[in-house]
C-alpha cells in the first residue's frame, strides 16, 4: 500500500466534501474525535449572533422570539435521526454523569419489584462511579457483566432492574450487538439503558430497531459540540407518559411559568428536563449538528469501517517491527470506530505524535488510543499518521524525557 492507493481512496469517497464542513488547523491529522470533535463551521457565526444580538440586544425576549425555550426539542429532533429514534424520544441537557443518573433512578423505578443493576467492569468510570452512587442511594446490588460472551444471559435473571451498558466500549472499541443485548435483557424483564457516547455519529445506532428503553450520550466527541456540550437523553415512546426522573426541577415541569407549587411532568421527553437550559451550549451543539445535514449514517458507518480497516492493515505492516499490535476488534460487527495500540510507553508515544501533529489520547495504562470521525478524517491522514508512528517508533522519540512527563489531562 502506497500513498497514492490512500489518495485514490480519498477521490472516489462519497462523503469526502464533508470535511469543508470542519474548521480544522492546517496541517493537523486529528485522530482524537472520540475526545473532543472539532470546530464545525457555522458555530463561531451562530454563537456570535447569539451573544451579540439575541443576549446583548434582544435580552429575555429571546427565549421566545430566537427559540431559545425549545432548543432542546430542537437539538433533540437532529439526533433522532442519528440515533435511529422515533420522533420525540430525544432531548439535550446536563452532562452524561448527570442524564446517566436522572435515567437510571427513572429506568430502576419502571421495575420496582427489582434490586439488581447489571453493568460491565470496562465501563468508562463515570458510569460505573454514577451505578454505584444510584445503586447505593435506592438500595439496589450491583452486577458486574464480563462481556466476552454474548448475550449476557449469565448474569440476567428476574431480580434485574436494569441494564446499563456502554454500547462502544471507550478503550478497545468494542461494540455490542444493540438489537441481541436489549433482546437479552427484555427476554428476563428487565430494561437496557445505552451508553451512546463513543457511538452518536460515528456508528450506525439503531434505538426503535433494537427495542431499546433508555439511552444516554454526550455532544462534544462525534457530535462536534464543543467542550463540556449539553448530553442527550432518550426514552422510548413506551415509557414518555411514565418515565420518573429524579431531578424534578421546574425546567421539566409542565408548565413552568404557571409557577405551580407542586411538580407535574411535562408531557413527552421534555420531562427529562431539570434546571434552566445552557442556552449557549447548547446552541453550539444546535449548530455543530449541521454538519450532518443529509448525511446518511449507514454511509458513515461504511467509511469508518474503510478507515479502520486501513489503520488495521497499514498498523500491522509497518509497526509490527517495533513489536507494537494493533488492537481493533477483527469482526467489523463488533467494532466502533477507533483504533488503540499497546505498548509500554504508551504516554510518550502520544506526545511525540503530538509533537508531529498527530493528535490521538493516551488511556492507562499502556494504550494509545486513535478515533476515526469519517466527516473529516480522509484515507492519506491514517496513511501518513501511521508512517508518523512509524518514524516515532524508529527514532525511540517515544522514549525523550520531554515526551514522558504526565499533564493533568491526558
Ligand atoms: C462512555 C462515556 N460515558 C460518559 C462520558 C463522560 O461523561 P460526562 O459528559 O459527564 O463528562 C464519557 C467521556 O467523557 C464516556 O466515554
Ligand atoms: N470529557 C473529557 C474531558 O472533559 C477532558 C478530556 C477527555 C474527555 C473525554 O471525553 C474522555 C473520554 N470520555 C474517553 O473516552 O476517554
Amino acid at each position: 500500500m502506497e500513498r497514492t492507493d490512500a489518495e485514490a481512496l480519498d477521490r472516489t469517497d462519497p462523503l469526502a466534501h464533508l470535511r469543508d464542513r470542519f474548521d480544522l488547523p492546517d496541517g493537523l491529522i486529528y485522530l482524537d474525535g472520540n475526545s473532543l470533535g472539532p470546530l464545525p463551521r457555522g458555530v463561531a457565526e451562530r454563537v456570535g449572533r447569539l451573544v451579540g444580538t439575541e443576549w446583548r440586544d434582544d435580552l429575555i425576549t429571546s427565549w421566545n422570539t430566537h427559540g431559545w425555550y425549545d432548543l432542546p426539542a430542537t437539538v433533540g429532533a437532529k439526533l433522532e435521526p442519528l440515533l435511529g429514534a422515533e420522533p420525540g424520544t430525544v432531548t439535550v441537557g446536563d452532562s452524561t454523569s448527570v442524564q446517566l443518573f436522572k435515567l437510571l433512578v427513572a429506568g430502576a423505578r419502571l421495575r420496582p419489584d427489582r434490586r439488581v443493576v447489571v453493568t460491565e467492569p470496562g465501563n468508562f468510570p463515570t458510569d460505573s462511579y454514577v451505578i454505584d452512587g444510584v445503586a447505593r442511594l435506592l438500595g439496589l446490588t450491583v452486577r458486574w457483566w464480563s462481556s466476552d460472551a454474548e448475550p449476557p444471559a449469565a448474569v440476567l435473571d428476574d431480580d434485574v432492574a436494569v441494564a446499563s451498558l456502554c454500547h462502544v466500549d471507550y478503550r478497545l472499541g468494542r461494540m455490542h450487538d444493540g438489537a441481541a443485548v436489549t433482546r437479552a435483557v427484555h427476554e428476563t424483564g428487565a430494561v437496557v439503558l445505552w451508553d451512546l457516547c463513543h457511538s452518536a455519529g460515528a456508528v450506525a445506532v439503531d434505538l426503535a430497531g433494537w427495542g431499546a428503553d433508555l439511552a444516554v450520550g454526550c455532544g462534544y466527541k462525534y457530535l462536534n459540540g464543543g467542550p463540556g456540550a449539553p448530553a442527550f437523553g432518550y426514552v422510548a415512546p413506551r415509557w414518555l407518559d411514565v418515565v420518573d426522573q429524579p431531578i424534578t426541577g421546574w425546567f421539566g415541569h409542565a408548565k413552568p411559568f404557571a409557577l405551580e407549587r407542586d411538580y407535574r411532568p411535562a408531557d413527552g421527553v421534555r420531562r427529562l428536563l431539570s434546571g434552566t437550559t445552557p442556552v449557549i451550549g447548547t446552541a453550539v451543539l444546535d449548530a455543530a449538528l449541521d454538519a450532518f445535514d443529509g448525511v446518511d449514517i449507514a454511509a458513515v458507518r461504511r467509511k469508518s469501517l474503510a478507515l479502520t480497516e486501513l489503520f488495521l492493515t497499514l498498523a500491522s505492516d509497518r509497526l509490527g517491527a517495533y513489536g507494537v499490535e494493533p488492537e481493533v476488534p477483527r469482526d467489523h460487527a463488533a467494532r466502533g470506530s477507533q483504533l488503540c495500540l499497546r505498548l509500554p510507553e504508551a504516554y510518550g508515544f502520544v506526545q511525540a505524535l503530538i509533537a508531529r501533529r498527530v493528535v490521538g489520547d493516551f488511556r492507562e495504562p499502556d494504550l494509545a488510543r486513535f478515533g476515526v470521525a469519517p466527516l473529516y478524517i480522509r484515507f492519506v491522514d491514517v496513511y501518513d499518521a501511521v508512517e508518523h508512528m512509524a518514524a516515532v517508533l524508529a527514532a525511540d522519540e517515544h522514549r525523550r524525557p520531554e515526551n514522558v512527563t504526565r499533564a493533568a489531562v491526558t
